[in-house]
């Protein structure tokens, strides 16, 4: 079903509570970072509960480009065989849309003598990376992209640099993590520092360290966002990935709209990925709280966004300003697409998004097809409202084969009817 999905498809409300078992998808953040630690180790490293996505496909890719052997056993396992160094890739690497792969490799590519382009689509060209390209010239490494988003072009010289260097990460706590992973190839221990302590969610720097320490590098907390790495490099290992908390939003927020049960196999504070902590609120529903702050659970914004429509009282997103800066810029994406199913059920107010909320919404038909910017998660969420109102169709389902191939074989699987549509 997943690789021939059809231009639409419109959800049939199921008028019962949802039950069942459904394991997510493995995380994409833990995947991405572990495919890229393995690729740098020497030796081969079994990475196991993988997600296989368009993101992670695209990093897989990239990394047999530059000399790295990836296998895969199975549909939850890669293999990946290092040298302990990446080559120089025959042609500049693509990499779709996917934030972690694009701002992971512009820092890792640096460790290599010689040029490579990192390169994504439409998309990513309008993703800002400059704070990033800033931190590696600051480290004597040369990169520029001139427009600010990739293409970026790293010229290194084989080595990461050393001593202290800070980056602005308001934007993205990506280029945080993609430094840390690099800095094990420094001539010299690296200090990566924040500048200021405005930072998107910091559990996604928490990850990089768990990865980091698995995969046996050496780094220490020196104070409020800085951390000292020591030029280690990777040991290859074994690694479990946990489930993805962003994708087990959706189940959640389907317990919540249908009040229904579903075995996720994992208890929500097993996790350790930021957007668990979104499963307090969503459980909260029809009483979710008047304000939420997203910004340690941003990917769970657009899920928590649909479920408060619902809600009994309107709910403020705030400190959620770089989901201006994500696949798409997801703030006026929720609000336009709520606005579509019924005109005033939300707005933008600067970086806050409001959702009026209005429980008598369910059971009504209110015909509406939700345009999905090429975005997985604002058509992943917006399915969400189609469990409680008839005509929501959803166009470009394929989207969410970016982190959740197969999300509408999981909601067939519940018993939800989707009829194609065009
Ligand atoms: O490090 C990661 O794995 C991620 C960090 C977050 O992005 P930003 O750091 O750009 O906010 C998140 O939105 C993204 O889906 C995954
Ligand atoms: C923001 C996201 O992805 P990325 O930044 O990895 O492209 C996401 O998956 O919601």
């Amino acid at each position: 079903m997943s690789n021939a999905l059809p231009p639409a498809y419109t959800i049939v409300p199921p008028g019962r509570p949802l039950a069942g078992r459904v394991a997510p998808p493995g995380s994409k953040s833990i995947t991405n970072r572990v495919l890229l630690l393995a690729a740098l180790a020497e030796g081969t490293s079994h990475l196991t509960g993988a997600l296989k996505s368009k993101d992670t496909v695209l990093m897989a890719r990239a990394l047999g480009q530059m000399g790295v052997t990836v296998e895969e056993p199975d549909a939850t396992s890669f293999r990946v065989t290092g040298t302990g160094r990446l080559a120089a890739p025959p042609a500049p690497l693509f990499l779709g849309n996917a934030g972690t792969a694009t701002r992971f490799l512009t820092a890792a590519v640096a460790t290599i003598e010689g040029t490579v382009i990192v390169d994504g689509d439409e998309d990513m060209r309008l993703r800002p990376i400059k704070p990033l390209v800033d931190a590696l010239n600051a480290l004597g490494i040369a990169a520029d992209a001139p427009s600010g988003c990739p293409p970026v072009t790293i010229r290194g010289n084989g080595r990461f640099g050393k001593g202290r260097v800070e980056v602005d990460a308001s934007l993205s706590s990506q280029y945080v993590s993609a430094l840390l992973m690099a800095a094990p190839f420094g001539d010299g221990p690296v200090e990566i520092a924040l500048a200021g302590k405005d930072i998107g969610a910091r559990g996604y720097v928490d990850l990089t360290l768990a990865a980091m320490r698995a995969f046996g590098a050496s780094v220490a907390e020196t104070g409020d966002g800085a951390w000292l790495v020591q030029p280690t490099g990777y040991r290859a290992t074994d690694f479990h990935i946990e489930p993805d908390a962003s994708a087990a939003t959706y189940l959640w927020g389907i317990e919540a709209l249908t009040g229904g049960h579903i075995d996720l196999g994992i208890a929500a504070d097993a996790f350790t990925q930021p957007d668990a902590a979104s499963r307090a609120l969503i459980a909260q529903f029809p009483d979710m709280p008047a304000v939420i702050d997203g910004s340690q659970m941003q990917d769970a914004v657009p899920t928590m966004a649909v479920v408060a429509a619902f809600n009994d009282r309107p709910v403020r997103f705030v400190g959620i300003a770089n989901l201006r800066v994500k696949e798409t810029d997801r703030i006026r994406a929720v609000a336009n697409e709520l606005n579509r199913i019924r005109p005033g059920l939300a707005r933008e107010e600067g970086d806050d998004l409001v959702v009026v909320a209005d429980p008598g919404l369910s059971g009504q038909t209110l015909p509406a097809r939700i345009r999905t910017y090429h975005d997985h998660r604002i058509a992943m969420s917006f399915a969400l409202a189609g469990l409680r109102i008839g005509g929501i169709t959803i166009l470009d389902p394929a989207c969410t084969g970016k982190t959740y191939p197969d999300y509408w074989d999981m909601l067939a699987g519940l018993g939800v009817d989707l009829v194609p549509a065009e």
